[in-house]
């Protein structure tokens, strides 16, 4: 099982979501940044450096939230999800192809890829759960 993470990056009240290049696997598909874990690495440096890579801002790594198991076609995936924030340093995705800041409500609009669906539904659930 390849363990990925990604990030619920806070900025001002919304979170960061990115699509998928339309050439890779879960191509066109929205998700919260990260990657794949490297041997020796722990899941805030793979996240730390992640966001580095893809976006060229530095994060501080915070909580962990929850994580979802998926089996794609392609493997299984375990994504290990963490609260963020940023600390420096100017958008610029490279890798991705769209980001957009977004509410938790504004969450369904999005095509999120098949394992963050249930993170999108726990979020939601509590948003609306602290409104209430
Ligand atoms: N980063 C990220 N990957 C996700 C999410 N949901 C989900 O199913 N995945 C899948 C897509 C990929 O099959 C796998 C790894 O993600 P990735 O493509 O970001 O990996 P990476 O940044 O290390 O990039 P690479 O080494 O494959 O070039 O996890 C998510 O919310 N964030
Ligand atoms: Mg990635």
């Amino acid at each position: 099982m390849k363990k990925v993470t990604a990030v619920l990056l806070k900025h001002n009240g919304k979170l960061l979501i990115a699509k998928r290049d339309e050439q890779r696997e879960l191509g066109n598909l929205w998700e919260f940044p990260g990657g794949k874990i490297e041997k020796g690495e722990t899941a805030e440096e793979c996240l730390t450096r992640e966001i580095k890579e893809e976006f060229q801002i530095t994060i501080k790594v915070e909580e962990y939230y929850d994580e979802s198991i998926y089996e794609y076609e392609f493997g299984t995936i375990q994504l290990i999800v963490y609260w963020a924030s940023w600390i420096s340093g100017e958008i610029n995705a490279t890798e991705h192809e769209d980001y957009k800041w977004v509410t938790i409500g504004e969450l369904h609009n999005f095509n999120f890829a098949p394992a963050d669906i249930p993170i999108v539904e726990r979020l939601r659930r509590e948003e609306n759960e602290f409104s209430a």
